[in-house]
């Protein structure tokens, strides 16, 4: 089952707040439903939240009363307002948002006509999707040796994209391909996504792994116990810098510190060449009870303050490479980025002329 979809005109997501002990799907009718099922996490991972806002511009369409495309236009634009204010740091959000106005705006159609051409273009983000994962885990497998510790951070399977998955991905691939890998599993406090999605997405793909407290890396990195650091991203600047779930960048330096490489897993709709680096990216800044909580139970003194900000920024010179569906880039990142979003820009243009 895909992590978000479209079925009888509704957007449907298996509710990530309630993983690992119950899976139900939500649905959502509305674009402020869907921009709420976002900003509260029911579906996150930078992939998925683009996929989810695909979709959120297909349903503004569809329930939108205008009678001319003036007026489809303006309810378009309407929405991508609200669904790119969900959440700040993911760019796939905007970007998905985005591709769906653009489209409308570039298309000269009656409203009936672009209602059916923008939900085409979601079903395409959606299913564009997992063939980028899928690519991207063959070219992120073999920088992955047989045998392979794998230190992951955060949640970035199937359940963080539209299937499959993008650092988990990889790690799927080489599973495909019968190497035999064992992963450490960060368990990524306060939202505990690791310790919540990954492990028991890895726990059903029968993938070895152990799930350890986020403090035990750096113990993990300096006895010689992994051989390569994993995970995924929420943006990429132009030079390489890379916004991903608070904690990476103290992974990433310690990896170094220890002479482990570090790659990001980032499908190039996740890259934004409009920032130059990573101290352009905004970062989300969450809820204070993702720390005082752990699910009902109060972990810290009542109204203790609390400072959450949900990513941090890992400067490019501590990544050794930046694996996309079109290949691993690696330094200069500059040029490669640029060069890989280049193409799959192509590929997208020459995809949507066949249609
Ligand atoms: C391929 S998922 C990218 C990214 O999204 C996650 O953040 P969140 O769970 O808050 O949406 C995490 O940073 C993953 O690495």
């Amino acid at each position: 089952m895909r992590t978000v979809f479209w079925e009888d005109n509704k957007v449907k997501m298996i509710d990530q707040r309630l993983l690992p002990g119950t899976f139900v799907l939500a649905e959502f009718d509305t674009v402020e439903g869907i921009a709420r099922s976002i900003r509260e996490m029911y579906v996150r991972g930078a992939p998925a939240i683009g996929a989810t806002a695909a979709f959120g511009m297909a349903l503004a369409a569809l329930r939108s009363q205008a009678t001319d495309r003036e007026g489809l236009l303006a309810d378009l634009r309407a929405a991508k307002a609200t669904l790119d204010a969900a959440r700040p740091t993911a760019v796939n959000l905007s970007w998905a948002t985005a591709r769906l106005l653009t489209l409308a705006e570039q298309t000269q159609a009656d409203v009936d006509a672009l209602r059916q051409a923008l939900l085409a273009e979601a079903q395409a983000v959606a299913d564009e999707d997992v063939e980028i994962n899928r690519r991207m885990g063959f070219h992120g497998a073999e920088l992955i040796p047989d045998g392979a510790n794998v230190l992951h951070h955060c949640n970035t399977g199937a359940l963080a994209a539209v299937d499959f998955g993008t650092a988990l991905g990889v790690i799927y691939a080489c599973q495909e391909q019968g190497k035999r890998i064992h992963v450490w599993v960060d368990e990524t406090r306060p939202r505990l996504q690791g310790a919540r999605l990954t492990a028991w997405e890895l726990m059903r793909a029968e993938v070895p792994m152990h799930l350890i407290a986020d403090n035990a890396a750096g113990h993990l990195m300096r006895t010689g116990q992994v051989d390569v650091v994993i995970f995924g991203a929420d943006r990429v600047a132009a030079n390489g810098d890379v916004a991903n779930k608070i904690g990476t960048y103290k992974l990433s330096v310690v990896a170094k510190e220890n002479g482990i490489p570090v790659y990001a897993v980032v499908p190039t709709s996740t890259i934004d060449l409009n920032l130059p680096d990573g101290d352009h990216i905004p970062i989300e800044e969450r809820g204070p009870e993702e720390v005082t909580h752990i699910g009902e139970t109060v972990i810290a003194p009542e109204n203790v303050p609390v400072y959450n900000p949900a990513f941090d920024v890992t400067p490019h010179r501590y990544i050794t490479g930046i694996v996309t569906e079109e290949g691993v880039c690696y330094p200069p990142f500059t040029q490669s980025l640029r060069k890989a979003k280049e193409a799959a820009e192509a590929r997208i243009a020459a995809r949507r002329r066949q249609r």
